[in-house]
């Protein structure tokens, strides 16, 4: 096959390990970085441009768009289905999880479990806000932030009002949620392809620390996971409409609780903390999937 991975930067560690395990298997890999890729949207016939050349002959595309570059490199990714060439995860389904409130929302219409969530863009009532989410101690979110900047714990009503005072203050979306403490600093990554988890792992935030996040200094391990963790994880994908996916769960007394769900996980830390061959499952994957059409949108973006 010929495998397009649009990555801006070919040397991170996920990128490394997809084209290593693609040349493996006998596969041809051209990177792509979407930002110098140039479209033509005329009638019936779309192409793509890449450095003066027409990008033609693909079977399959991986798409690792980063959060910056979601609109232009979906919009890259949308011409290569309207090509008729098979994506990995489909552009439609990447727009809609890097949303969140949407994410939020379509997982709770289908009934997963979710920490209790609340948003507001300018509320007359902070205390009422408060309220509605069963009050204190909250986490308050800012939407734009990873890798757990921006993830504030206020432990009571008085910090949580100013917290969303001040956030708000600077106009920043944010989302106001459910502490969920019995998960004690500790949340579960779920590598799911297709149907089925392949990997998990726990990541664990350090003493009097409640964010997991290996930038904040956590540490990962692998983990079994129950029946239940395992089908929330591969619904909740599903859901998204995402073949490829890193589904993070809280464990709470009544059950595992969606945080998030990632359109393009990264495969360092899942690797080094179960020393499973995920890239080479992801290959595995397309070998299996990859046809013309076969995706939601059949092949129309
Ligand atoms: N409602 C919650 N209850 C308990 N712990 C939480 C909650 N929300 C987040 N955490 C902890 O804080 C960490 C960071 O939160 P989250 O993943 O939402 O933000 P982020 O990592 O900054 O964003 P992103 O994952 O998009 O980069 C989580 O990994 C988890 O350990
Ligand atoms: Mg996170
Ligand atoms: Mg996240």
């Amino acid at each position: 096959m010929k495998i397009g991975l649009l990555s801006r930067n070919r040397n991170l560690y996920s990128s490394r390990r997809l084209i290593e395990a693609a040349e493996e298997r006998g596969h041809e890999v051209q990177v792509i970085d979407v930002l110098r890729a140039y479209m033509n949207i005329t009638s019936n016939k779309p192409t793509i441009h890449y450095k003066g050349e027409k990008l033609e002959g693909f079977d399959a595309v991986i798409p690792r768009i980063g959060a910056s570059v979601t609109f232009y490199g979906t919009a890259v990714l949308r011409q290569f289905e309207m090509m008729g060439v098979y994506p990995l995860n489909e552009s439609v389904a990447i727009t809609r999880s890097r949303d969140k409130l949407r994410s939020l929302q379509l997982l709770s219409r289908k009934g997963i479990g979710l920490p209790i969530t609340g948003y507001a863009s300018k509320p007359d009532d902070i205390k009422d806000m408060i309220k509605m989410v069963g009050g204190a101690p909250l986490v308050v979110k800012l939407l734009e932030g990873t890798q757990g900047i921006g993830v504030v714990l206020a432990e009571t009503q008085k910090a949580a009002e100013s917290v969303i005072e001040g956030f708000m203050g600077v106009k920043a979306n944010i989302l106001v949620q459910e502490y969920i403490k019995e998960a004690e600093g500790a949340d579960i990554r779920c590598f799911v392809i297709g149907s089925k988890v392949v990997a998990a792992m726990k990541r664990q935030a350090p003493k009097g620390e409640f964010r997991s996040n290996i930038h904040r200094g956590g540490s990962a391990e692998i983990i079994r996971i129950t029946p239940e963790e395992r089908s929330t994880a591969v619904r909740a994908a599903k859901i998204m409409g995402l073949n490829v996916a890193g589904v993070d769960l809280l464990r709470s007394n009544h059950g595992p609780l969606v945080m998030e769900v990632n359109s393009s996980p990264g495969l360092k830390g899942i690797e080094e903390a179960t020393g499973k061959d995920i890239a080479g499952m992801i290959i595995d994957y397309i070998e299996k999937t990859s046809e013309v059409g076969n995706t939601r949108t059949r092949g129309k973006g």
